[in-house]
């Protein structure tokens, strides 16, 4: 019997076969830790008595809550940089943009490499086949010292995406219905291994980017895109780095893209996944669009496409946040952020923004916000009734202009 992806990424780390179930010890290639788990990881090191072996396989990136909204947070950021200087240790300072992103764009993050990050969506490198797995400060100190971590080897789910996406449907609404199909656990401790097949493979790095930093939401260890189209011409791909045609697999899924439609994930759970024609009409007070899921420059294309020469409606807030200054920078330079200014968008600093309600965009008790981000749990953005709706950015920008959830093609009237 044949091998996973996840199976073949750990054997070849191993140095030897290795199998879901099995116990393995691999070296990581890169330990990411982000500023908000920063303050554990140094104390969990200190008590260990230990240094990073590999001070260049460490990246710390202050993103959360960057640039710091307190004094708490700015003495948390200088102790960041100070302890980085002092091991040598990589610091993206605030600005620099989310860890996901930044890893991906430095290529520290790399097609059959294994990187473990103190944030769950570590799952996202999975888009290009990166073993990508979020581990508490514990792990992650662990790792830093040693330059290994030890890891049961996942039993993988093969989720098989056929055909081009339907008009008016992204990778997002195609992670979100995969999310729908696993469910929040359906997934737990896998590695949910992605097949691109009749027209899918044409997805671009950044789609395949959301689709595994969403796996995590269904619980995954790590979830792998198998390399095909764009990823093939971004990247040398070993002839290993591919899972055996007759690889065992602990559940199978398809999913027809062909005949998807628009989603939107309802609070207060992630796999709560309906059609955005369910929820058609709910009143907005703020609207999101950046975050690791949704934040690089094709999500702001799309939305500088709809906003075009239309205003955001009265009374709603429109947040845009690029997610690393690199898409900043692009965005800058192609004109994009001066049509999304030009319709009443907010900009804020390359980073997480309030994609976990810690500032530049805290939600207050009954209010309404449609997000580009993943997570819609009770209280994430601010208050603890507030709601989130997960959704595309092409959803998110109808939205902006109606001041309720919609989609593009209804703004148009194309649609019924
Ligand atoms: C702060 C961080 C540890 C957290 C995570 O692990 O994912 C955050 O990024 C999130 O999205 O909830
Ligand atoms: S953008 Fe949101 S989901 Fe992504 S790492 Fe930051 S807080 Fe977590």
């Amino acid at each position: 019997m044949g091998l996973t992806l996840a199976e073949k990424i750990l054997s070849k780390r191993a140095g030897r076969e290795v199998r879901a179930g099995e116990l393995v010890v691999v070296e990581v290639d890169q330990v990411m830790v982000v500023d908000s788990i920063a303050g554990s990881f140094f104390k969990r090191l200190e008590q260990l008595q230990a240094t990073p072996r590999f001070p260049e396989k460490v990246s710390i990136v202050i993103d959360h809550v960057a640039p710091a909204a307190n004094v708490e947070v700015a003495k948390a950021q200088k102790e960041i940089r100070e302890w980085g200087n002092r091991h040598g240790c990589r610091v993206f300072d605030v600005g620099r943009g989310i860890c996901h992103q930044v890893l991906i764009e430095e290529r520290l993050a790399l097609p059959g490499g294994i990187v473990l990050g103190s944030d769950s969506h570590s799952t996202t490198y999975g888009g290009i086949a990166c073993f990508g797995s979020g581990m508490g400060a514990t792990d992650i100190a662990l790792a830093a010292a040693s330059g290994r971590t030890w890891l049961r080897v996942p039993e993988t789910v093969k989720v098989t995406f056929r055909g081009s996406l339907a008009p008016g449907t992204t990778a997002k609404d195609a992670a979100l219905e995969m999310i729908r199909v696993l469910t929040a656990d359906g997934a737990t401790y896998m590695s949910i291994e992605m097949h691109l097949v009749d027209g899918a493979e044409s997805l671009t790095r950044s789609q395949r980017l959301t689709l595994a930093n969403l796996t995590v939401e269904a619980g995954a260890k790590c979830g792998l895109v198998v390399p095909s189209g764009e990823i093939l011409e971004l990247y040398p791909i070993p002839e290993w780095l591919y899972p055996d045609q007759d690889a065992v697999y602990a559940k199978q899924v398809e999913i027809d893209l062909s005949t998807l439609t628009p989603r939107v994930s309802v609070p207060f759970y992630v796999d709560n996944v309906e059609e955005v024609a369910q929820v058609r009409g709910k009143k907005v007070d703020q609207v999101f669009v950046g975050t690791c899921t949704n934040g690089r420059l094709d999500d702001l294309h799309e939305v500088a496409a709809i906003l075009k020469g239309r205003k955001v409606a009265p009374g709603v807030r429109m947040l845009v946040i690029p997610a690393s200054s690199e898409v900043l920078e692009q965005a800058t330079a192609d004109g994009t952020l001066l049509t999304l200014l030009q319709a009443g968008a907010t900009l804020g600093t390359p980073g997480c923004g309030p994609c976990m309600g810690r500032h530049q965009g805290v939600l207050a008790p009954g209010e309404v916000c449609v997000s580009t981000s993943n997570r819609n749990f009770k209280g994430r953005m601010g208050a603890a009734d507030a709601e989130i709706y997960l959704a595309s950015p092409r959803v998110a920008a109808a939205t902006a202009i109606a001041g309720y959830i919609t989609t593009p093609e209804e703004l148009e009237g194309t649609h019924a």
